[in-house]
């Protein structure tokens, strides 16, 4: 569903992901995870086509209009004024179209996102007056109505509750099991143990890919630690045609 082949992506020339190869197979439910600065979201921005390789390639099976994206809450613009009703509406804009019309099929699938994230009543309440976990939970809601095949979310449990969190978790098994395909930026190695069959472990080069128990192993861990300690980011620029052999613990996703 969405192959990366030697992608190496980068920023003035220094390498945020490097020569990083492997398949996220269709309904597979992946984290992504790594320490801090480690090519996390620029992974989710190269799949969403917001970044333009610098070597190898992304190739992404589904129409972008079936491919949903949740970025990081910090850069998402808040002063732009939009009720909350609206912001989850715009979800349902392939269905609507430029031109097309607010069915009220549409603003009753609009509703019934929003009082599923626990935002009843504040329909009308502009996005900019909302509190960081409730403008994450719109942004849920948004994702709710779009029926997406690909889900991407970078860090969404962020500035969240425990009791929204379990909630939002529930969402994604149930996508899960409608067999969308959802890859989540993550922090946490417990949720993604007990939640997320497969993982992704990035230190800017691939750690691991496979399943979450052989990907999360102590060995894996650790060497995904000493990359990120020994980072940096005044290295010369990447010569991208010299891939690396693959590393043993490299395992691709079913
Ligand atoms: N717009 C940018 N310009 C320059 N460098 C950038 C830019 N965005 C990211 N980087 C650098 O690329 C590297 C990877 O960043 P990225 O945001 O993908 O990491 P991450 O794993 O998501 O980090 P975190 O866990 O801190 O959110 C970091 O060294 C970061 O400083």
């Amino acid at each position: 569903m969405v192959k990366l082949d030697n992608l190496t992506v980068s920023y003035r020339q220094h390498p945020a992901l490097h020569h990083i190869s492997g398949e996220f197979a269709r309904g597979s439910l992946t984290a992504v995870i790594g320490p801090n600065g480690s090519g996390k979201s620029t992974l989710l921005k190269s799949v969403m086509g917001l970044l333009r390789p610098e070597g190898g390639r992304v190739s992404v099976q589904v129409p972008s209009a079936r491919i949903a994206y949740l970025a990081q809450l910090t850069e998402i613009d808040r002063s732009f004024p939009l009720s909350v009703q609206d912001c989850v509406l715009l979800g349902c804009w392939s269905a609507v179209g430029a031109w097309g019309r607010v069915t009220p099929a549409l603003l009753q699938r609009v509703q019934a996102a929003v009082v599923g994230v626990g935002l009843a009543g504040f329909e009308q309440r502009s996005v900019g007056s909302l509190s960081s976990g409730q403008l994450q939970r719109v942004l849920f809601a948004r994702l709710m109505v779009q029926e997406a095949d690909l889900i991407l979310l970078d860090e969404p449990f962020n500035a969240m509750d425990s009791r929204t969190t379990e909630a939002l978790l529930a969402l994604i098994h149930r996508w899960h099991a409608e067999g969308r395909t959802v890859m989540a930026v993550l922090h946490d190695d417990e949720q993604v143990r007990q939640h997320f069959p497969q993982t992704v472990l990035l230190a800017r080069e691939l750690v691991a890919w496979g399943d979450t128990a052989s990907a999360l192993s102590q060995p894996n861990l650790r060497r995904a630690r000493a990359l990120s300690e020994a980072w940096d980011d005044n290295a010369d620029i990447c010569h991208i045609g010299e891939a690396p052999a693959p590393a043993p613990a490299l395992r691709r996703a079913a």
